[in-house]
């Protein structure tokens, strides 16, 4: 069964996330179809890498119910963990490289999920499936960086090799937290094109924390904004409004240049 026919990748059902005493997700509802691009938006501590981790079950609900590709997320562990993750590919902002490992092996790091121990420990002297570290670097034309250490890229090029551990990983979901905040608005639009390229390619559901609004259109089909730990408006890029924005993010939106930012609004 191809991804693109599995329905609902992601289900949250009055799903809540408390850290002790502070509520930080609350009466979350929504699902997310297989091949759809998302970018989730809001301020600062609204909760986005909290339902991130929520949806890569990395941290499970304190009520409510997640699943993800149809698994109930609080009642797996052990192998089903294990398998769950294999399929999630995840991207951060930063640090998704391990620095005193070559490029090559970064790359390859995608296919542990696949591996047995032995074989990626062989991999580190003998890098095995050496042909698909190769594709996936070409992908993100950075073919001639195979054998660099990452300390000798740009941060640009660094989120590029990342992008190409997930082309090798070859998750049925992609989720991205801020991938490209570290980035200028000119290399964080390559790397975004590029991202809903590839899941695009793979038939791959995308989720992207975006920081940067005028990455949103040509790019994502559906918006969802959280505050406060709650969805505050969801659509798609083209309804979102001046408006809109400075509630979202109050005293947020002037610091964030949000005046700057185009809209796609028709009359
Ligand atoms: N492990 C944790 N323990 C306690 N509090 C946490 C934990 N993780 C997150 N929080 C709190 O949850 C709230 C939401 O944090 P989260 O990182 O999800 O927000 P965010 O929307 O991603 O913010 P930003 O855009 O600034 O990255 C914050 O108040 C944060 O302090």
């Amino acid at each position: 069964m191809g991804p693109r026919a599995s329905g609902g990748i992601f289900t949250l059902q009055n799903a809540y996330k408390s850290f002790g005493e502070s509520e930080v997700l609350k009466d979350l509802s929504f699902c997310i179809e297989a091949g759809e691009r998302v970018a989730v938006i809001g301020p600062s501590g609204a909760g986005k890498t909290t339902l991130f981790r929520l949806l890569s079950a990395v941290l499970k609900p304190t009520s409510g119910q997640v699943t993800t590709l149809g698994r109930d997320t609080r009642r797996l562990r052990g192998r089903a963990l294990h398998r769950l993750r294999r399929d999630i590919g995840v991207l951060y902002q930063n640090d998704n490289l391990i620095p005193h490992l070559r490029v090559v092996h970064n790359v390859l790091m995608g296919r542990l999920g696949d591996w047995s121990l032995a074989r990626a420990l062989v991999s580190l002297f003998w890098p095995q499936e050496l042909h698909r570290a190769k594709a996936a670097l070409q992908q993100v034309e950075l073919a001639e960086k195979l054998w660099c250490m990452p300390g000798e890229l740009s941060g640009g090029q660094q989120q590029r090799v990342a992008i190409a551990r997930l082309i090798v990983q070859q998750p049925r979901v992609m989720l991205a937290d801020e991938p490209v905040s570290q980035l200028d608005i000119r290399l964080g639009r390559e790397i975004i094109e590029l991202l809903c390229s590839i899941a695009t390619s793979l038939g791959n559901t995308l989720l992207v924390n975006l920081h940067t609004l005028e990455l949103l259109h040509g790019n994502f089909e559906r918006v969802i904004a959280l505050r406060s730990g709650q969805i505050f408006w969801q659509g798609p890029p083209s309804a979102i409004t001046r408006e809109l924005l400075q509630e979202l993010y109050g005293a947020e939106y002037r610091a964030m240049h949000l005046d700057d930012v185009p809209l796609e609004q028709r009359a």
